[in-house]
């Protein structure tokens, strides 16, 4: 589904990527982790084509980037990011913002196909924002917003879903009520990869997590055996322990502790 090989970035005489390898496997849902800056935005950059290697190769569904119609790919991804979300128009209703997803477009400049229409207002149901479809989208909370972006990405029931940190900003009922939203995809035909700062979202949806460090893959595969409090101690460059509950990880971090 996903092969990334021996990937290089290099940027402002910095290296940013030094030489990331990952594969990702159609049913396989990952989790991308690392420190600020660590290149998790960057990866999740070059699946969508939106950025390409100094050196290195992309496969993305069967597709080379580089020479392959990257607008055609796309159409099979869907991509959730603040950069999407801030080029949605407030004003527009929540029904048509969602519907814009058919076709990757940010807005309508023509009548909208009543099937899209239909299909846009049941993903709304199912989010139950159903009954926010003709709002002006701007209106909605910041968890609503998410919700409707989670089901724009879906309209075009695409074979990826690419998120970087979708629930960053909400607060913890608004975060769980999306993150039940993810865990639905389960019955879905869609492979996950999924950008975070914070462990606990890693739902039992998530089968894998990729630990990203300075531009390399520090760890990656089954997330039981990723998310040991060694590696994570490592990776993010403090001591921390690892608990599980309900099917999630839970991090405690020692506080003022020795860096190491
Ligand atoms: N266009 C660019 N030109 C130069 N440097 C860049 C560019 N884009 C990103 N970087 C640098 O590359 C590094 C990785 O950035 P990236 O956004 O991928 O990190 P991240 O892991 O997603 O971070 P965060 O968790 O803070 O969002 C950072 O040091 C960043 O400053």
């Amino acid at each position: 589904m996903i092969h990334l090989r021996r990937l290089f970035l290099r940027r402002d005489e910095r290296d940013i990527l030094k030489g990331v390898d990952l594969t990702i496997h159609k049913g396989e849902h990952w989790v991308i982790l690392g420190r600020n800056g660590s290149g998790k935005t960057t990866l999740l950059e070059m699946m969508t084509g939106y950025l390409f290697p100094s050196s290195g190769t992309v496969d993305v569904l069967g597709n080379r980037y580089g020479e392959v119609d990257i607008r055609e790919v796309r159409k099979d991804i869907g991509y959730i990011s603040q950069s999407v979300i801030e080029k949605l128009t407030l004003r527009d209703p929540v029904w048509e913002v969602v519907a814009t997803g058919q076709y990757a477009f940010l807005r309508f400049y023509q009548e909208v196909d009543n099937a899209v229409r239909l299909k846009a207002l049941r993903l709304l149901d199912e989010a139950g924002l159903g009954h926010m479809a003709e709002h002006p989208f701007g209106t909605l909370s910041q968890g609503e917003r998410k919700k409707a972006i989670l089901a724009r990405a879906l309209m075009a029931d695409p074979k990826l879903l690419i998120m970087d940190e979708p629930c960053a900003g909400l607060d913890l009922h608004e975060r769980e009520k999306l993150l039940a939203d993810l865990g639905r995809l389960k019955d879905h035909d869609i492979t996950v990869v999924y950008v975070t700062h914070h462990l606990e979202e890693i739902i039992p949806l998530f089968t894998h997590v990729a630990l990203v460090q300075d531009g390399l893959i520090a760890a990656a595969g089954p997330k039981e055996e990723v998310l040991s409090s060694d590696l994570l101690s490592r990776a993010y460059e403090w001591p921390v322990e690892v608990e599980w509950a309900y099917g999630r990880p839970w991090i405690k971090a020692s506080s003022g502790g020795e860096q190491l």
